[in-house]
């Protein structure tokens, strides 16, 4: 078991504010006119846990990831964060729910610092000591010397380490993370496992999609396996396994 924050943590600059929700999904499934998108999956995180969801191309990893950050309505099913209904549209959701579910927003005329200064303002974080954590957030990340440039100025892996930064960086006690390792070398990849591990110890809820075996092993408490099989994915039965559990056939 991995140590575990208390309860009466505050935010500090890494965006950590302390014990996670848990999650619950019950029977959740997405059909799109006579397309099934996601098999009916039920999953529990605990709080201060994290799951990897993992599966073939197409199984509905993103699709579960969209409903259980509230941004995609189940066509079956409920998502809880806590005790409240998945909702991004829910302040009290938003204000703890961090995502990286695709691009986020990027504007061309602001560098990557001014990026990081702005979500600082949102959410009203001290003026006079923004710089040293927006400084600290993109150093965090491998990208320290680069928070001058603007962000069609990045290679595929430093904007996919900008748009981790972006992420990490608001508060939040629950990350769901859409393959954040796509584009990072193993390096990268080797600090983003070490960063998403001190997260998950400081006491936040993670959920993440991956097809990275090195950061599973590295982060997750349990795996959640969507399925493997080629075709449509009607009848997959989503369950959590120990992390130690890898079925065979899987990466
Ligand atoms: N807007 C949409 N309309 C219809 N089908 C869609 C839509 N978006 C995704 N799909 C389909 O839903 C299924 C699940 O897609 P999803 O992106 O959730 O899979 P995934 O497991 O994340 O895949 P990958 O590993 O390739 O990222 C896929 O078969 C995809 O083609």
């Amino acid at each position: 078991m991995k140590p575990r924050a208390t309860a009466d943590q505050t935010a500090d600059q890494s965006g950590s504010t302390g014990v996670g929700p848990r999650v619950t999904v019950d029977e959740v499934s997405k059909v799109v006119g006579d397309v099934t998108l996601l098999a009916p999956v039920s999953l529990v995180v605990e709080p201060g846990q994290c799951v990897v969801v993992r599966g073939r191309n197409g199984i509905g990893k993103t699709t579960l990831l969209k409903i259980i950050a509230g941004l995609l309505e189940p066509t079956t099913g409920s998502v809880l964060i806590g005790d409240r209904r998945a909702d991004e549209r829910d302040q009290a959701i938003r204000g703890r729910v961090a995502a990286l579910l695709g691009a986020p927003a990027a504007y061309r005329d602001l560098t990557l610092a001014d990026h990081l200064t702005l979500i600082d303002a949102t959410w009203g974080r001290d003026a006079q000591s923004c710089e040293e954590r927006v400084d600290a957030a993109l150093h965090q990340v491998g990208i320290g010397d680069l928070g001058g440039r603007f962000p069609h100025e990045l290679s595929s892996g430093q904007g996919q380490l900008f748009r981790l930064a972006l992420t990490l960086f608001r508060p939040a006690d629950l990350l769901i993370l859409d393959e954040p390792e796509q584009r990072l070398d193993t390096q990268k990849r080797r600090a983003l496992a070490a960063i998403l591990s001190e997260r998950r110890d400081a006491g936040a809820t993670l959920l993440v999609a991956s097809h990275d075996p090195l950061l599973t092993d590295a982060i997750a408490d349990e795996v959640l396996d969507l399925g493997w099989g080629e075709g449509n994915p009607e009848g997959a039965e989503g369950h959590a396994d120990e992390v130690d559990d890898d079925p065979a056939g899987s990466p």
